[in-house]
């Protein structure tokens, strides 16, 4: 059958097979980045039979996934992470339709704006303070600490439920498992995503190595998913202010009910508990590596809300530097560098290219370094330097591209969890930045510049760094030790 109108341009594939050579398995957003230089805003691979249309500018993203969400809204089944791990149920894995609605309606009331996040800024505070204390003993397990409280801060929001200071069986547990969900949904790291019947092969079968990943990675989130019941019945039981006994107060639920909100909660948790600790991190690296950026940060707090007190939401709109730090870094360090895949539930037309129903639509955040959306020159002058003046408005020249309108993905997509990153991501940088002074190590008379550079998967982190974190004084040191009663 002849079709309505030419595919959008890519590389030539080869017949039957396509372009499945062409297909990248892992780092994607470098091999789309170079099909953007070479092919344009949109191009177009067939791999197998299945679409793949690659999004690499904001204007082509909102054209598409903004302006026509009706048609760009479902997300394809994803065979390793979704069917055979298991993660189908989860928010950003699931298809259109009335259980994504009942899932995005509870979490859009619950966190969806600023105003519904008033009631979650002690929990915000609280954690944030645990994090300083945690940096200030032991400095060299940055990131730990970062995703520890990451994980309570979702937790308490979820269910009301406090972590233990370490080794929390649940942070344990759900650490494996988000780690293996960003794996399993990696976009081209299995090639079962594109060809679905090879999960009926056999494990012993040369190829099949995914299955035993595939059964290994199940086990954990079963574990995961048996905490998270036993956090849901207690969360019924005493209803602190959580989003699960908000759900659950004064309700008899049907078992497809209950099911829905076990998975709409556990959605916040895979949402959430990894993605932001991306940007924290990251936000340390930079200010290792861009002292006079943080040299400006420390003069603003300082002149706001002086040295006796840590900051608070309440100082936020008197920061406009240290809020420009925060886009700063949404932009320089890509989280989600190929968003999560959309796909098109009907045939379109779009600028006189065909794209069938059922292609996946990626959109390309970056490329490592000369990037695309979100570090792409044309929007952004020097992409690569990490300066949160370029969002001021300096000298009459307008601030540059908002970058939290394109992080957080697109149309009826759009990450649902973004307030509450926004304030986690916003708290912890002001906090630490009042207290710590963040430089470069120095080992056996060397000073270590630590390597810009990211790890594959759904969601990218910062390669593991060191840098030195110290208090900036004794009454820092005070204020992190400080006892606050919320
Ligand atoms: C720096 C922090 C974060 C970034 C950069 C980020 C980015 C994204 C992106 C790009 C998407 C895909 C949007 C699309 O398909 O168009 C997404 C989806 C999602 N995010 Fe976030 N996110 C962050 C934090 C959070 C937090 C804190 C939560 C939960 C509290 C969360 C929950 C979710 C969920 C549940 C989805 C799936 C939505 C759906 O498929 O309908 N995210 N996020």
């Amino acid at each position: 059958k002849k079709n309505p109108a030419p595919y959008p341009p890519g590389p030539l594939g080869w017949p039957l097979v396509g372009n499945v050579a062409d297909m990248p398995h892992t780092k994607a957003w470098l091999t789309f980045a170079q099909w953007g230089k070479k092919y344009g805003d949109i191009s177009h691979v067939e791999v197998l039979g299945r679409h793949i249309i690659v999004l690499n500018s904001v204007k082509a993203a909102i054209e598409l996934l903004d302006k026509k969400s009706s048609v760009y809204s479902d997300r394809p089944v994803l065979t390793m992470g979704g069917e055979l791990v298991g993660w189908k149920y989860a928010l950003g894995l699931l298809s259109y339709g009335d259980r994504f609605r009942y899932y995005r309606k509870n979490i859009h009331r619950l966190i969806g704006n600023r105003a519904a996040m008033d009631i979650y800024e002690p929990i915000e505070e609280i954690e944030t303070r645990q994090l300083l204390k945690r940096i200030f003993a032991k400095p060299e397990q940055l990131q730990a600490h970062i995703r520890h409280t990451a994980g309570a801060i979702i937790l308490r929001i979820s269910y009301g439920y406090e972590v233990k200071e370490n080794h929390d069986p649940f942070i344990d547990v759900a650490d494996r498992a988000m780690n293996q969900l960003s794996r399993s949904t990696d976009t081209g790291a299995f090639m079962v995503d594109i060809m679905p019947w090879l999960a009926k092969a056999p494990e012993w079968f040369p190829g099949a190595g995914f299955k035993c990943l595939a059964r290994e990675w199940r086990q954990t989130l079963e574990e995961m998913f048996s905490d998270h019941e036993l956090n849901i019945s207690q969360a019924a039981g005493v209803a602190p202010v959580s989003f699960t006994s908000n759900l659950l107060q004064g309700r008899t639920l049907s078992a497809e009910e209950d099911h829905m909100v076990k998975w709409s909660a556990l959605s916040l948790y895979s949402g959430g508990a990894d993605t932001t600790v991306s940007t924290i991190y990251s936000i340390f690296l930079a200010m290792t590596l861009f002292p006079d950026v943080q040299k400006k940060a420390q003069v603003e707090i300082d002149a706001v809300v002086g040295t006796d007190r840590l900051p608070s939401f309440a100082d936020r709109n008197s920061l406009p530097y240290i809020e420009a730090l925060v886009k700063e870094a949404l932009r320089w360090n890509v989280v989600a560098p190929t968003g999560i895949i959309h796909c098109a539930s009907e045939n379109d037309i779009h600028d006189g290219y065909y794209i069938p129903k059922g292609s996946l639509i990626i959109f390309d955040m970056l490329e490592f370094h000369a990037r695309f959306m979100l570090n792409d020159p044309q929007t952004y002058a020097n992409p690569s330097q990490f300066n949160p003046e370029r969002f001021l408005d300096n000298d009459g020249k307008d601030p540059e591209r908002e970058p939290r309108t394109i992080c957080f993905g697109f149309g009826r997509r759009i990450c649902p969890g973004l307030h509450l990153a926004d304030a986690s991501i916003w708290l912890s940088t002001v906090m630490s930045l009042a207290v710590f002074d963040i430089s470069k190590i120095v080992e056996n008379g060397v000073e270590h510049t630590p390597e810009v550079d990211s790890s594959s998967g759904t969601i990218s982190h910062p390669k593991p760094f060191k840098c030195s974190i110290k208090p900036r004084s004794a009454k820092a040191v005070a204020l992190i030790q400080e006892n606050v009663n919320y």
